[in-house]
């Protein structure tokens, strides 16, 4: 069963304080059904938001039992502060006793594969198994509906086998990146996407009737059980009210 449900905020702020509580709900739930929970984060101003909003009551959730992969990253050096690790670090996970065997970080560009983009893909390719399910996977939005480094037109987007590839011409700085896909996007159980502003109210109006996801990647992205959209008003400012 396939629920969708699109969750208005009167601002960015109410938006990440209910995504926030949703989300240590959805661990609870997936460590109760399944002895742990396993997410895959992403970057952008929500989705840091919403680990700063964690960052409050740390001790609301059993970061001992969570596995966390990352959606998509900026191939960088690790320190940079452009990328989506580091800044996830910053906001929560630097102060939350996760076991590090646990959190995938994907590779920089000064680690392990050097500045080989392909090799440090192909790595991360190995930790996705073909049996690795998201219990939620978050999603940011661009405001031409890029989710993870999926933009439109491009072979990435157009993915439809591997799990894990690498992006090197992003119209989006930085232009390198490593990004999950499609398949494995799509399989898992809860996608949530995490958007604010005016700028993006034609993707989730788009994502909301049904485009195609060449044009708009975001009206690719469904969890098996449910797919969840946190927007604020301007946001939804196309959306048809019904
Ligand atoms: O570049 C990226 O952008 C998206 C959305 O970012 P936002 O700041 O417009 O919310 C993000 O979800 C993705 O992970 C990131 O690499």
């Amino acid at each position: 069963m396939r629920e969708l449900e699109t969750l208005i905020f009167d601002d960015g702020a109410a938006l990440l304080t209910t995504a926030a509580a949703r989300f240590v709900d959805a661990v609870a739930r997936a460590q109760d059904a399944r002895g742990r929970a396993v997410l895959a984060l992403t970057g952008g101003s929500n989705g840091i938001g919403v680990l700063r909003e964690l960052a409050a009551d740390p001790d609301a959730v059993d970061w001992t039992r969570v596995d966390l992969y990352w959606g998509d990253e900026r191939f960088l050096p690790e320190q940079d502060p452009e990328r989506n690790a580091w800044q996830a670090r910053q906001a929560l996970l630097d102060s939350v006793p996760l076991d590090p065997a646990r959190v995938h970080f994907m590779p920089a560009s000064d680690g392990e594969f050097g500045d080989d983009l392909d090799a440090a893909t192909r790595a991360y390719a190995e930790l996705i198994t073909d049996d690795l399910v998201f219990d939620v996977h978050l999603l940011g939005m661009g405001g031409e509906g890029h989710i993870n480094s999926l933009f439109p037109h491009t072979a990435a987007t157009a993915e439809d086998t591997a799990s894990v590839v690498a992006v090197s011409d992003s119209p989006k700085p930085p232009p390198r990146r490593i990004t999950l896909t499609f398949p494995v996007i799509n399989r898992s159980r809860e996608v949530w996407f995490l958007v604010s502003g005016a700028e993006k109210a034609e993707a989730v109006a788009a994502a909301h009737t049904g485009a195609d996801r060449a044009d708009w990647p975001c009206a690719g992205a469904h969890g098996t059980e449910r797919t969840v959209w946190f927007v604020d008003e301007a946001a939804a400012a196309g959306l048809s009210g019904d």
